[in-house]
């Protein structure tokens, strides 16, 4: 019998151990039951593999962050090997590979790089909030050209001229197919490794034919996406995106090994993946918080107003301070709907013990950042979408940054969602300045000119207010929902032409 004292959880069954209790829908939800339930260091196992649940900030912070070493590995992902996509970065086990593939994208979006990008990123914003001007409900198709059009440029330099750009629209299809793949290390497979080699046939196994079409689908993409760049450089046109900086000039491509090219391959169709499903998710957030809070949307408006007043003009990213309730609403859209709510789960490599509590080596460790963001300890009513909670006496934005507070007779870590929502340690978001940047900018920007309002009822022609609901697998997203950006008034549409 093992006499190591493990962190509590639900009771296991025999051998098999909690497979009836393990979640398999909005286990994040059931994550958060079991913190209050057995303590906010939670432990299951499904067929021998350790499962650990971090569900307080300080034991993540002291374990992710602190014990990063120890903390930084991914699980083994069967269904994802299956549609080679276990090369990436985001899935690659915490070694050689991963930190090389992992410099290549975080060098290029440094605080000082992203800067860079700033340009890039007013423009392509201008673009996207000029096209409500007569079509108030192209929320949708406007977000996908806005993100497909930023990164397939970012990436590969491709400009997306039309809305029916042919790259645009597969990425966009990979993009999704990915999204409705469960969180890596925690499907039916990944613990019973032998369900792969059955038939597709067999009753259940309808991921595998998911699978099969997924893997041909996005080798080909990535594919013909290197090609873009590799052409570009053979014939002399100027190309200066992530890919091509990578992968160099014909002299640099040539010396590059098979490995070398497979890992440019796959941070260019990382980087528009990861960066995009969880972007959009995030406006989505917004648009639907404006719908269902008007009166949080009139006092933002408000914000901009005596800004543009004295300027005249729309905000950009120089303007940031000076618009602290924007900050506030972008924090409590992190807050209320995070796109990756168990962040992705991290691994240990070796035995830990935490206050005396034994965690195995090659435990799969699941930080709930939903469940962080909807503590009622550290933000009450957290189903209220409230973004003065993240507001100081004074009408500035709380600091980006984590700091103790005492919450009655218990130490809690308060904490700002913008340093919870792109996860933690060493696997932190490397995209979190640049995502950041255009959300703001986003809000900012929609605000100034238009307002959002809720889809009018086919048949009463009146106002209908959407349910607010998420769609959950690995990410979630708010439920499809309609709405109408119409413009404020004339003098604020005059901004956009300006
Ligand atoms: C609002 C938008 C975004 C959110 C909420 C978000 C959130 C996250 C989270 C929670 C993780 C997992 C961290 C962990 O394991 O602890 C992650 C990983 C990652 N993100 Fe983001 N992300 C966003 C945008 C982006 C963008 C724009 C890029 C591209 C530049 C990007 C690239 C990545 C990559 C490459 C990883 C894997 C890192 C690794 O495993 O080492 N993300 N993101």
């Amino acid at each position: 019998k093992d006499k190591r004292r493990y962190p509590p959880g639900p009771a296991a069954d025999p051998i098999v151990g909690n497979v009836r209790s393990f979640p398999q829908h909005d286990p994040h939800k059931v994550f958060s039951k079991w913190g209050k339930t057995f303590g906010e260091l939670t432990y299951v196992h499904v067929l021998g593999k350790p499962i650990i649940v971090l569900n307080s900030l300080d034991i993540i912070k002291n374990l992710l962050d602190k014990r990063g070493m120890n903390y930084s590995g991914r699980p083994r992902a069967i269904l994802y090997e299956m549609i080679k996509w276990s090369e990436t970065v985001i899935l690659l086990p915490f070694g050689e590979k991963w930190k090389k593939q992992r410099r290549m994208i975080s060098e290029n979006f440094t605080p000082t790089t992203v800067k860079e990008y700033f340009p890039l990123l007013e423009n392509e914003v201008l673009s996207f909030v000029r096209r409500f001007e007569g079509r108030p409900d192209c929320l949708d198709e406007s977000l996908h050209r806005l993100l497909s059009g930023t990164m397939l440029r970012l990436t590969y330099g491709h400009i997306v001229q039309s809305d029916d750009d042919s790259f645009m629209e597969r990425i966009g299809r990979a993009a999704h197919l990915l999204a409705l793949y469960p969180n890596p290390g925690a499907m039916p497979v990944d613990f019973f490794p032998f369900l792969r080699y059955l038939p597709v046939w067999f009753p259940g196994m309808g991921f595998i034919r998911h699978a099969n079409s997924t893997r041909d689908f996005v080798a080909e993409l990535t594919e013909d996406l290197y090609k873009i760049v590799e052409d570009d450089v053979l014939s002399g046109r100027m190309n200066t995106s992530l890919v091509a900086k990578w992968r160099g000039d014909s002299k640099k491509a040539k010396s590059l090994g098979r490995d070398d090219i497979i890992d440019v391959k796959m941070n260019g169709f990382t980087t528009y993946v990861a960066g995009v499903e969880t972007t959009e998710s995030t406006i989505f957030t917004f648009y639907l918080m404006m719908i269902v809070n008007p009166e949080i949307q009139r006092r933002a408006q408000l914000e901009i107003d005596q800004f543009v007043a004295t300027e005249g003009r729309l905000p950009s990213f120089e303007d940031r301070t000076q618009l602290p309730f924007v900050g506030c609403i972008l924090k409590e859209v992190y807050r209320f709907g995070p796109p990756l709510p168990l962040a992705v789960p991290h691994t240990t490599f070796k035995d830990d013990v935490y206050k005396n509590m034994f965690i195995p080596g090659g435990s799969l460790v699941i930080p709930n950042i939903w469940g962080l963001m909807n503590d009622e300890k550290v933000f009450p009513d957290p189903n209220v979408f409230n973004p003065d909670r993240h507001m100081t006496k004074t009408g500035a934005e709380t600091k980006n940054e984590v700091s103790s507070v005492e919450l009655g007779s218990e130490k809690t870590i308060a904490s700002d969602p913008s340093t919870l929502v792109f996860g933690f340690g060493r696997r932190i978001c490397p995209g979190k300045q640049f995502a950041d940047g255009m959300v703001w900018l986003v809000i900012a920007r929609t605000l100034a000119v238009f307002d959002v309002l809720p889809p009018l009822n086919e048949t009463t022609g009146k106002p209908e207010l959407p349910e607010v609901e998420y769609i959950t697998t690995a990410t979630a997203r708010p439920k499809d929902f309609k709405c109408r950006v119409l413009p404020r008034s004339e003098r604020h549409l005059s901004l956009l032409r300006d």
